[in-house]
């Protein structure tokens, strides 16, 4: 019997591009659509790309019309999800692909989201150390955000195996859709387009909290990371760049042997043969994750470079892979590695 999974937030970019992947899900019903300012227009009218569902229309963010399924995706801005969350049965599997319950610190959640921390679900992020036992059955998952999913991805192979120093170096260019659908100045075409950018320099961005979580986590001591986003003239697609110090001992082969077998048994992370670099083209509209990683013997860092999509393994797809796992389903169900090019 197909499960039924409504989504909250379905006019917007994470919600929609979920209900891309829901709507070639062998296992899945789509059941209630519903958003916020939106609520009561056709879906075609928002997202007119998901054809077969342009004629639903959109109903209120409210537990009743939540009712009744067996998933309940919340696709909403940070800080909505938790009042929402506690209104669905413990029996209902609900997936946040906000913030609100990723942060397993509730001081990092008050100084970076400055609101009270609602709690902490099972992390999202199935090929991190540990993660999949946590997702397996499990009623509740945080999502991760975009950025920890890249960046997480590029550096937990050498802080798990022991070979880089606690600090790491971290630039990574976003594409605009990581910014979400709701019209803000800054985003404007004619702001962004032939243009880069930094933002939330100097450690003040939301996301390096849930880095350092992690990071710390595969290290087995706290690991402190400097984060620099940047906003490219790109929809879609993130490419960070993570370096650490390598720790004495270090060589090429021990950087290369450590990234072989973490990701030897992934579907969705493919470490690319040496000489070949990540990119966001290769990965526009899959779960797939591109990784390369190199040793800088002449600065004594390990570099590590991964390209991911945003919205698909940054967000849905990430949310996808994990609701299988959590529904005891094959983890690859309804995803695919097979990019749009050019
Ligand atoms: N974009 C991305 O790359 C990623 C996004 N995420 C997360 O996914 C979530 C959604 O992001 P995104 O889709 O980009 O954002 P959008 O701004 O594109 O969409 C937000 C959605 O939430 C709805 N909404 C807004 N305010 C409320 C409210 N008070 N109550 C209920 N619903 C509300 C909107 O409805 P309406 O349009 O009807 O007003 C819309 O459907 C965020 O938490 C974001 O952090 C996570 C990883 C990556
Ligand atoms: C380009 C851009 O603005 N990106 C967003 C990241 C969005 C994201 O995925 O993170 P959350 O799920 O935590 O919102 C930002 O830097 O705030």
């Amino acid at each position: 019997m197909a499960v039924r999974a409504a989504v909250a937030g379905a006019s917007g970019y994470a919600g929609g591009e979920l209900l891309r992947l829901l709507l070639t899900h062998p296992g899945i019903e789509i059941g209630a659509l519903t958003g916020n300012s939106n609520a009561g227009q056709r879906l075609g009218a928002l997202q007119p790309h998901l054809l077969p569902l342009a004629d639903r229309v959109l109903e209120p963010t409210t537990p009743e019309v939540l009712a009744g399924h067996d998933v309940v995706f919340l696709a909403l801005p940070h800080g909505q999800s938790a009042a929402v969350a506690e209104q669905l049965g413990e029996e209902v599997l609900v997936i946040d692909m906000g913030a609100d319950f990723r942060l397993a610190d509730a001081a990092d959640w008050e100084a970076f989201y400055g609101s009270p921390h609602a709690g902490t679900w099972p992390y999202g992020l199935p090929e991190l150390p540990g993660a999949r036992a946590a997702l397996e059955g499990s009623k509740r998952v945080a999502v991760p955000g975009c950025y920890p999913t890249a960046v997480s991805l590029a550096l937990f192979p050498a802080y798990a195996a022991g070979l880089a120093e606690s600090e790491a170096v971290i630039v990574a260019a976003s594409g605009t859709s990581g910014a979400g659908k709701a019209p803000k100045p800054h985003l404007l075409g004619s702001e962004v387009m032939g243009s880069m950018s930094p933002y939330g320099v100097g450690g003040g961005h939301r996301h390096t909290p849930e880095m350092i979580q992690n990071l710390s986590a595969a290290a087995g001591e706290r690991v402190t990371v400097s984060f620099t986003p940047t906003l490219a003239p790109m929809p879609r697609g993130i490419l960070a760049t993570c370096t650490a110090k390598a720790k004495p001992g270090v060589t090429a082969e021990s950087v290369r042997a450590a990234y072989e077998k973490a990701f030897a048994d992934e579907p969705f992370v493919h470490l690319l043969p040496e000489g070949r670099w990540p990119a966001t083209a290769s990965v526009h509209g899959s779960n797939a994750v591109q990784v390369q990683v190199a040793y800088d013997t002449a600065a004594g860092r390990i570099i590590a470079i991964s390209a991911i999509d945003n919205l698909t393994k940054g967000t849905a797809g990430g949310a996808v892979q994990s609701m299988n796992l959590a529904l005891g389903l094959d983890e690859t169900t309804g995803l695919t590695t097979i990019g749009v090019a050019p």
